[in-house]
């Protein structure tokens, strides 16, 4: 069946440009796609840095639409390239959002919109579907086995494996929700100087639970009260003030804290990737704790140069510091009980 997608979907907003994820590309970071999308319409590096500091994603297209500035004139014949680098850095930087394309299958994807002829098409089928095009593209190139997916397929590799979130998802539905919860909760300490007050509760109430001493009600509680620590933080998001490793650092925690009653997207007010049960969530947690880990170890690193290279380091350097956490707290599959 096909996907219909855009800003306004509620289950599939993910899929468009407006969705809150942040990923690094050219040497900055940037909030959403359109952020970078309308930005690379400019040359001068000026306009593009007032595009990439816009408070939403509507507001970066008005910018980027707003004719009295320069367009490059070559902006016709590179914009579905630019598209692509930046959908690409998008999912790519995203292992939970690449896990949902994936999921997909071959449904057709379809950015819907009854003005934009070029990027979507309108339920009459009228539209070119440029953007679900190059998303299905995409989808196509994860899906062929190659360096960016590598499960675990001996002692010795789960032994060496650098990435915590494939370890899950090598596991996948097999493994309990303590163990999830408690991976995540171990991640979520690694961030500790990251997480202000209402978050660290929540990730304590998660540890307490583990250890038994918890009612359902407080864990609810803990549950609204880190969504709601992560909802401030997206509201104060702002990559111009560099505090993106806060965002993230909240994003992590209030999924480690995850409870089925609780709307952690929705309170935050931005596109919703509906968490779904403890196995995405703990997924959630962990791939947000790593980018808030990176984000905060490069925000000062100048020259800008280095900075794109330094992120994706520290991104993979985290990521293997979980992959231990996992390994201690799971059982090592290639060698049964
Ligand atoms: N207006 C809109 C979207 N339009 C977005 O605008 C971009 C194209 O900009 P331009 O080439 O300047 O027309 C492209 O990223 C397309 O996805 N998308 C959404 O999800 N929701 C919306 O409401």
């Amino acid at each position: 069946m096909a996907i219909w997608f855009s800003s306004k979907s509620p289950d599939f907003g993910w899929l468009s440009n407006f969705s809150a994820h942040a990923f690094s590309l050219d040497d900055r970071l940037w909030p959403t796609v359109e952020h970078y999308f309308q930005a690379r319409k400019f040359a001068d590096r000026e306009i593009q840095e007032h595009i990439r500091a816009a408070k939403t994603p509507q507001q970066a297209r008005k910018m980027g639409r707003d004719r009295s500035l320069p367009i490059r004139p070559d902006w016709e014949e590179v914009k579905v390239d630019v598209m692509t680098r930046v959908l690409r850095a998008k999912f790519s930087q995203h292992p939970r959002l690449k896990a949902a394309l994936l999921a997909t299958g071959d449904a057709p994807l379809l950015h819907e919109s009854t003005r934009d002829h070029f990027w979507g098409c309108n339920r009459a089928g009228k539209g070119g579907n440029r953007l679900g095009r190059i998303l299905m593209d995409l989808r196509e190139s994860f899906g062929r086995p190659g360096r960016d997916r590598r499960p675990p397929t001996s002692d010795a590799e789960w032994l060496a494996h650098e990435r915590s979130y494939e370890l899950l998802e090598f596991l996948g539905p097999q493994v309990g929700e303590r163990e999830l919860r408690a991976v995540a909760a171990a991640c979520c300490r690694r961030i500790w100087p990251h997480l202000e007050e209402r978050s660290r509760q929540g990730v304590e109430a998660v540890e307490d639970w583990l250890d038994g001493r918890v009612p359902e009600e407080r864990r609810r509680e803990a549950a609204r009260s880190a969504a709601q620590a992560f909802a401030d933080a997206a509201r104060a998001l702002d990559v111009g003030k560099k505090n993106g490793h806060l965002f993230h650092a909240a994003r992590a925690a209030a999924a480690c804290c995850w409870h089925p009653e609780v709307a952690i997207e929705a309170a935050a007010g931005i596109e919703p990737v509906p968490i779904d049960g403890p196995f995405d969530a703990a997924m959630t947690a962990l791939v947000e704790a790593a980018t808030a880990q990176a984000v905060g170890a490069v925000q000062e690193v100048g020259p800008v140069a280095t900075m794109h290279d330094r992120l994706h380091e520290e991104m993979d350097f985290e990521y293997a510091e979980q992959a231990a956490i996992v390994r201690r707290i799971l059982a090592n599959p290639f060698r049964p009980r």
